[in-house]
């Protein structure tokens, strides 16, 4: 298959850039937005809601039937906020084909199940429907929307059990402006697309506070850190940890201005309230809601995790920004790597 026909399940920023992209590489797109004004809107300008106005083709078809969106597809790719997955899974399963590959481009955690959002998908079609079992592929990596929609180059992972949708996904979806690496390794992909947002929120915190990149830098290594002692107390693949889904995005979540978790992190540290900080970036911050299920894994698996337990005292009001400095500095010292030193 050279051309597919794709459905995109969601026209925030990402799904949006996302749909650009597969019509610039030959394919046919329907976006589904959850929103009549925000279809209308989008026929009108033909413009991405983001910085510098970039354009959406005009063979892009958008609606607000899921059945539209879903019904003889090759590809659906779900793109809501992680909130809206399980519900888009349901209201998209009466229309999924047996072949479709479904493709999540969401990042998160889910609360109370901590699935990962594949999981999500696949659990709720099974409980929908049972006889579907579909090909999920998860796609994850540093890949800004702000700079997706004006073709600058882009390398991300498709992750799944899935050998072949996995390898189509990759082929489909690489061009000029997307490089697409494939990985067997979905939890950890997963994982760290969820969790590399709690670590922006912290940087966004530590500058906020008016500190500089020592703290970036620190935060970012020992960020990873806790994602590869989560990561590996699962099964998942150290190598996941060096790689696009976790390094990679954590450099870019955490050290552009496009982001908007170090955005809200950053008017946290600086003393502002975090739903008001929410209001004020005005599209989803998945660390907020990740955290919860970061925590629940965390202690579940008796991993030590002080950076995203330290966000969540700061979010849940419990430690002032400027106290939780002191509270991470002064934890008791150790080894930078596990054996070092030690018999
Ligand atoms: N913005 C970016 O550059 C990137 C975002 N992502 C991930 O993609 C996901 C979406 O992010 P953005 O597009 O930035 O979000 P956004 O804040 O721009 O858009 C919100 C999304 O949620 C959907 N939504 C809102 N209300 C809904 C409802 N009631 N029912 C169903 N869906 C609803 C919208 O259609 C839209 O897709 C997040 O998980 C994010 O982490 C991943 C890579 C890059
Ligand atoms: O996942 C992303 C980039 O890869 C987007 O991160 P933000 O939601 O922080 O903008």
């Amino acid at each position: 298959m050279q051309h597919a026909r794709v459905g995109v399940i969601g026209s925030g920023a990402w799904g949006l850039a996302l749909a650009r992209l597969f019509s610039r590489e030959g394919h046919e797109v329907t976006v589904w937005s959850e929103s009549e004004q925000t279809v209308e809107r989008l026929r009108e300008t033909r413009v991405i809601p983001l910085p510098n106005d970039p354009e959406l083709p005009a063979d892009i078809a958008l609606t607000t039937s899921v059945e539209e969106a879903c019904a003889d597809k090759d590809v659906v790719v779900f793109v809501t906020s992680s909130r809206f997955v399980r519900s888009m899974a349901a209201q998209a399963a009466p229309f999924l084909g047996p072949k479709t590959i479904l493709v999540c481009a969401t990042k998160g955690l889910e609360e109370g199940t901590m699935d990962t959002m594949t999981e999500v998908i696949a659990n709720e079609l099974s409980k929908v429907r049972p006889e579907l079992t579909p090909a999920v592929v998860a796609l994850s990596g540093p890949s800004h929307a702000e700079e997706v929609a004006f073709d600058m180059p882009t390398c991300i992972v498709a992750a799944s059990d899935d050998k072949d949708a996995a390898l189509l996904v990759q082929r489909l979806f690489s061009g000029d402006v997307l490089r697409v690496y494939t990985s067997d390794d979905v939890r950890g992909v997963e994982l760290c697309g969820a969790i590399k947002n709690v670590i922006a929120l912290a940087c966004g915190i530590a500058r906020g506070l008016g500190f500089g990149d020592n703290s970036s830098a620190a935060l970012i290594t020992r960020g990873i850190a806790e994602m590869r002692r989560l990561g590996t107390a699962f099964g998942c693949d150290p190598e996941t940890f060096f790689g696009l889904a976790c390094t990679g995005d954590l450099v870019v979540t955490a050290g552009s201005l496009h982001s908007r978790n170090l955005r809200c992190g950053k008017m946290i540290g600086s003393g502002m309230p975090v739903d008001e900080a929410v209001k004020k970036v005005g599209a989803v911050i998945e660390g907020l809601n990740a955290l919860p299920a970061v925590l629940e894994l965390s202690q579940r698996l008796r991993v030590e995790m002080p950076i995203c337990e330290m966000v969540d005292r700061v979010v849940s009001g419990e430690v002032a920004p400027e106290d939780a400095t002191a509270l991470l500095m002064g934890r008791e010292l150790k080894a930078e790597g596990p054996a070092a030193y030690e018999d």
